[in-house]
């Protein structure tokens, strides 16, 4: 329920010819690159207006559109005819990407650049780099640099994040004064630990252990950064690794445990069959499983990683809402369990629960036709025949209602009789009859939310109801409705883009809003 004006337009930011080019994938590659709008994007087209138009130089990249309209088919900048409100962002970049970082911090602050190389130039003499640009301008200074950049991070970033950030400094920066960084902001780094350790050594192992992981996983050794010894730096661990100790951490509630003896006789018959296969402790997981699936995709972990780890040590993997996973996801999971397992039985011998039902929602296949929909479904995999069935049938949900559940059952199973092949009959009680104005609509809404007015303040009460519905144009078409009906005044909140005296670009407009 929010909406931005002004509109915000995206600015390109690559280093010299590393724009994206986009082209069809029947295209010979030669002819795409020799196109000559291939070579174009908005920030080399930011430069060609301003080596043409002096006005256009009197502005910076980020200001670009609210004087100049990008026209994305042609691939060029037009003076706007009439003043509209659009603004410009340029895309973030990280402090580790280097010179990519230096190039937007250069954008951010010089105006009326003609060229890349123009923008390299300081008072008539060529630079290196952008980064020494950025120096020489006073820009950046190098180790306070990093001290902000850790002091910012504080303020909005998880410690995880802190202690990744961390790692990416040592790695791409060279900071001389590494002890000192650490000691600062140890404490920051370690604020999730401190919950359950008091022990301020065993508390800084931790957080070194980490940092020596993350530095390993891009392929440095913690003994070449002077931090603290680490005990168990030779591998033969004393700790578990953090994956794990996460994980033993995690309590369950006893109003779970106790759910146990209100089971129906079906899930109590599940249970069991489950435990049968089950020994130890229950482990819930997230696997990393990369976003393109291909049949030979592996998990984002290696053998040897924390994840690796957690998953040998843990004796049930439940996944739920399995129907509308992709199969390839599953089969994935499949093949790294038996990677890390060493062990070519499905799923490495590990017990995994999938729970689902088919009759649910589906995998999105993209344009896909009913044929590609069910095939990318675990029922298509050559591991349901192994999977071994547990059917749960008793709608324990609307158990209040034994007609809604044995109609929906019949929907499910379909025995109910249809109107075509499509259609079913829906009970009156459930109809809001349509017709040609707002009328349904604003029953809908009582319906749903009666006497909003009075409960809007309610969080109770606004977080357990929900209006669903097929298409973004009807949800802001009902947000509308319903926001009209809420007490109070609307509030405008603005967000700032600057600071002005932030001479060392502290503050990216990424943090600001
Ligand atoms: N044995 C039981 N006794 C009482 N209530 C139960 C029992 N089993 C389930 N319920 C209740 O039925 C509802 C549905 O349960 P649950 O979400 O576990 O079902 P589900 O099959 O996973 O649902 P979905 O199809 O949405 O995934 C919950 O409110 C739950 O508390």
């Amino acid at each position: 329920m929010f909406g931005v004006s002004p509109a915000v337009l995206q600015l390109q930011l690559h280093l010299p010819n590393m724009h994206t080019v986009a082209f069809q994938a029947y295209e010979n590659l030669e002819d795409v690159v020799a196109r000559p709008s291939s070579s174009k994007s908005m920030l080399t087209e930011y430069f060609g207006m301003n080596q043409k138009y002096p006005e256009a130089r009197k502005l910076l990249y980020r200001e670009f559109p609210e004087h100049y309209r990008w026209i994305a088919g042609n691939k060029k900048w037009q003076p706007r005819k009439y003043k509209r409100s659009q603004i410009g962002r340029l895309v973030h970049a990280h402090p580790a990407e280097g010179e990519r970082y230096y190039l937007r911090v250069l954008l951010n602050h010089v105006r009326g650049a003609t060229s890349f190389d123009d923008l390299k130039t300081v008072n008539g003499k060529a630079c290196g780099s952008f980064k020494e640009v950025c120096e020489q301008l006073g820009l950046i200074e190098d180790d306070r640099t990093l001290d902000d950049c850790m002091t910012e991070a504080t303020t909005f970033q998880m410690p995880t994040a802190l202690r990744r950030l961390f790692a990416t400094i040592l790695v791409f920066y060279e900071a001389t004064q590494i002890r000192q960084l650490w000691d600062k902001h140890l404490a920051s780094m370690s604020e999730d630990y401190r919950r359950t350790q008091s022990n301020e050594a065993a508390l800084e192992q931790m957080v070194l252990r980490d940092i020596r992981d993350l530095l390993q996983s891009m392929g440095k050794d913690i003994k070449l950064y002077g931090l603290p010894d680490l005990v168990d730096a030779d591998g033969s661990s004393n700790f578990d690794n953090t994956e794990v100790t996460e994980k033993r951490q995690v309590k369950v509630d006893q109003e779970h445990l106790d759910l146990f003896s209100c089971l129906n006789n079906e899930q109590l018959a599940g249970f069991n069959d489950i435990m049968d296969h089950v020994t130890n402790q229950k482990s819930q997981s997230r696997f990393k499983i990369p976003i393109k699936l291909t049949d030979n995709s592996m998990c984002g972990f290696t053998k040897h990683s924390g994840m690796a780890e957690l998953l040998k040590q843990a004796s049930l993997i439940i996944w739920d809402e399995v129907a509308m996973t992709k199969r390839q996801a599953v089969e994935t999971l499949d093949r790294s369990l038996q990677d890390i397992m060493e062990c070519s039985l499905p799923f490495g011998g590990k017990v995994v629960v999938f729970g689902g039902d088919f009759r649910q929602v589906l995998p999105v296949v993209t344009r896909g036709t009913r044929a590609q929909i069910t095939d990318a479904t675990l029922l298509r995999s050559y591991l349901w025949q192994k999977i071994r069935k547990i059917r749960l049938t008793r709608n324990m949900r609307a158990q209040t209602d034994p007609w809604f559940s044995e109609y929906l059952l019949r929907i499910g199973n379909g025995t109910e009789e249809t109107i075509g092949d499509d259609y079913v009959h829906l009970p009156e009680d459930i109809v809001i009859a349509y017709t040609d104005d707002d009328e349904p609509i604003n029953k809908l809404i009582e319906d749903v939310f009666p006497s909003l007015h009075t409960n809007a303040r309610s969080r109770e009460y606004m977080s357990t109801r929900a209006i669903l519905s097929t298409k973004n144009e009807h949800v802001d078409d009902l947000n509308d409705k319903m926001i009209s009906r809420f007490p109070g005044e609307e509030k405008v909140y603005h967000s700032f883009d600057y600071i002005e005296d932030d001479f060392q670009n502290n503050y990216t407009i990424d943090f600001l809003n």
